[in-house]
């Protein structure tokens, strides 16, 4: 589904600033696998989603969807196939828009298939009924600019938004991160659903540990632009957060140093 192949990205080359964000990172998702990340401040996680969204270009390296090679094309062109919820609850959503000005963008930009694009009142039972799964009344503020509402309804806006068009991919860019307790929980819920009603290709990155292990099928770790362990679902399974830290520790050499890190 998803092939990332030797992917290297250096910020700032040849300076005494130079970053290294990727280097030789590779990568190759299955269909609906759900793919948790963490990793160090600075491990690389924002410039691996930004690679494969096409925000950013890579230095050297391939990225694949279904075995085409993408990387000619624009971020714009990809968000067709690529779904993407930001941290910033304000990212994904256009806030002078109504829900269903908003909704309208998001259907347009993945043409879903078998509904005509002038068809009004089946477009907006489709939205109603998209909105009601999320549960949080949405569905009945179909005409409210989104700017009034609350970081946790923008998100899961964002997040219906993104997955709308049933994209092939689905980028989670710590899109809990910024929300209180219980709202994150409620994107957490409406994520795994989603995710698995839909079969969703999904790359999540998280700093909540225990978040990383519970959810999805497969766990990444990222330290120094390498990805330094790929942990199955069977191993998954079974981990605590002490052993996932252990874990890190053990092949990178020193301790997780992530500022925002939640152990669970
Ligand atoms: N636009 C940029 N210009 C210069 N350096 C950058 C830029 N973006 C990222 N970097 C550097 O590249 C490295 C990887 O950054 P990246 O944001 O991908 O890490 P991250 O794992 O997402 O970190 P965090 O968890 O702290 O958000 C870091 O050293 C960072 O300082």
């Amino acid at each position: 589904m998803l092939e990332l192949n030797n992917i290297s990205k250096l910020f700032n080359p040849g300076t005494p600033d130079e970053k290294i964000a990727l280097m030789n990172a590779s990568l190759k998702l299955k269909p609906a696998d759900f793919v948790t990340v963490i990793g160090s401040n600075g491990a690389g996680k924002s410039t691996l989603m930004n690679v494969i969204s096409g925000v950013m270009k890579p230095d050297i390296g391939e990225v694949k969807i279904e075995g085409k090679l993408i990387q000619q094309a624009q971020e714009h062109v990809r968000s067709r196939w690529i779904g993407r919820v930001f941290q910033d609850p304000m990212a994904g959503t256009a806030p002078r828009m109504t829900i269903e000005e908003n909704l309208t963008m998001a259907f347009k930009r993945g043409k879903k298939r078998g509904l005509a694009w002038g068809a009004t009142a089946a477009k907006r039972k489709l939205f109603r009924e998209q909105l009601s799964r999320l549960g949080i009344g949405l569905e009945n503020r179909m005409s409210a600019k989104v700017g009034l509402l609350s970081g946790g309804e923008r998100q899961a806006l964002s997040l219906l938004m993104a997955t709308f068009t049933q994209p092939q991919i689905l980028l989670l860019d710590e899109h809990t991160a910024a929300l209180d307790p219980a709202r994150a929980e409620l994107i957490t819920r409406l994520t795994e659903e989603i995710v698995r009603e839909m079969k969703l290709t999904t790359l999540m990155v998280t700093h909540n540990m225990e978040q990383a292990i519970r959810l999805g099928n497969r766990l990444i770790m990222m330290d120094k632009g390498r990805i330094i362990l790929d942990i199955p679902e069977e191993r998954k399974a079974n981990l605590t957060v002490s052993q996932l830290l252990g874990e890190f520790e053990r092949i990178s050499g020193h301790q997780l140093s992530d500022d925002r890190v939640v152990l669970g």
